[in-house]
């Protein structure tokens, strides 16, 4: 086998770039106007509809977009509760969803978003057969395949934000820990979106250099220099920002349109997203997790089968089986 397919598992063949450049933004709150403005100001896409239940905010940020135009690359906005507004988008972002509630349990929230999804979804699926979905709501992951189930769409073209923020967290904190920069610090957190992400520690590099050869104690309870502490605080400093500003907006943003424009401009960049992870790492189940893939303007092009160690397999597998377990009791 060559090195590409000893690297890549195949999901589709491309069929080139796209020409009509539209994107779909569902929910106005906090992440879907950051997703939003960096979309608008990297001029990644020549329209952008914006949909959302809440008429007076939805009218407020379309005016404060447009009021954007004198300083960003034309783009055309559009803003309506009508999903016609959306129609012909090559990509719908969803962050619509309502917040846990105190004392909630994590599945009635769940219901309660799969109970919104149920209004969403067949709508953007209905002006966009063509789209591809990014589930940016949480629970990501949960969401991203009950995206899946009700829209029919092929596994490619449902992808969920996933790992994406979690890994830039890593990168950024790494490169603070090593002071080079987050762009040269190479390295994964795949599987469940959140506290039981996965850190792949035996992939961590600067230029190939693969840090867990220098340290081999690196990620587990016993390393001198506390590496782990590091994956801690992608998870803690969410709660962090939570307690300090009541939400996160500006990096779950600024990662959204990264995809974004890797998809839009079919750049086959390699982003961890949440896509069918069926297959993969001995997973049986039909759940969507994070792993490395190849995004491009179908959707998701290749998945990276990565070499992971007995214990970052088995985290795996115990995100899969948790997934598994909270999609059983689903109502759709
Ligand atoms: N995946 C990640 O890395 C990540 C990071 C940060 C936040 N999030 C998630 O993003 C979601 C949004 O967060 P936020 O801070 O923007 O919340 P928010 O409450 O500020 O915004 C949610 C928006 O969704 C809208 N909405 C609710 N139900 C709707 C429906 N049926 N149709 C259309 N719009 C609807 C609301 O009117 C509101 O404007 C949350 O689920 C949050 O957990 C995910
Ligand atoms: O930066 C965030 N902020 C959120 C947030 C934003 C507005 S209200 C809560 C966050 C922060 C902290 C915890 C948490 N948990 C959660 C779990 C399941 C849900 F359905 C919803 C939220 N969510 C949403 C979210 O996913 C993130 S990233 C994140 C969260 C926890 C651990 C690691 C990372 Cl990289």
């Amino acid at each position: 086998a060559t090195v590409q397919e000893k690297l890549l598992e195949r999901v589709f063949d491309e069929e080139g770039t796209l020409t009509v450049r539209k994107v779909t933004i569902v929910g106005v709150g906090q992440v879907g106007m950051a997703c939003a403005y960096s979309i608008m100001q990297q001029g990644i896409c020549r329209e952008i509809a914006l949909v959302d239940m809440l008429k007076d905010k939805l009218q407020g940020e379309l005016l404060d977009m447009q009021h954007c135009q004198r300083f960003v690359k034309h783009v055309d906005i559009q803003a309506s509760t009508d999903y016609a507004v959306t129609a012909n988008s090559n990509l719908c972002i969803v962050t619509a969803g309502s917040r846990q509630k105190e004392g909630e349990s994590r599945r009635d929230l769940v219901q309660r978003n799969v109970n919104i999804f149920k209004g969403i979804i067949p709508q953007l699926v209905k002006y966009s057969p063509n789209t591809i979905l990014m589930i940016v709501s949480n629970p990501v992951d949960i969401l991203t395949y009950v995206a899946w189930k009700i829209s029919g769409l092929p596994r490619e073209r449902v992808i969920g934000s996933g790992t994406n923020l979690d890994t830039a967290r890593f990168h950024f904190l790494i490169s603070e820990k090593l002071n080079v920069a987050p762009t040269n610090v190479h390295g994964w957190i795949i599987g469940e979106h959140g506290d039981a992400s996965v850190a792949v520690w035996s992939g961590v590099n600067i230029a190939g250099v693969n840090l867990k050869d220098l340290n081999p104690g690196m990620g587990g309870k016993d390393d001198p220099e506390k590496w782990e502490d590091i994956h801690k605080k992608v998870i803690n400093s969410a709660y962090e920002m939570i307690k300090l500003k009541g939400y996160t907006s500006w990096a779950i943003g600024l990662s959204v349109a990264q995809m974004t424009q890797t998809i839009i401009r079919n750049q086959k960049n390699v982003h961890a997203i949440s896509t069918l992870v069926k297959g993969f790492h001995g997973i049986e189940e039909d759940v969507f997790l994070s792993l490395p893939c190849v995004l491009g303007s179908k959707g998701v092009m290749y998945v990276i089968k990565q070499t992971l160690d007995e214990n970052e397999v088995k985290q795996l597998q115990s995100c899969a089986r948790t997934m598994h377990e909270i999609q059983k009791t689903l109502v759709f």
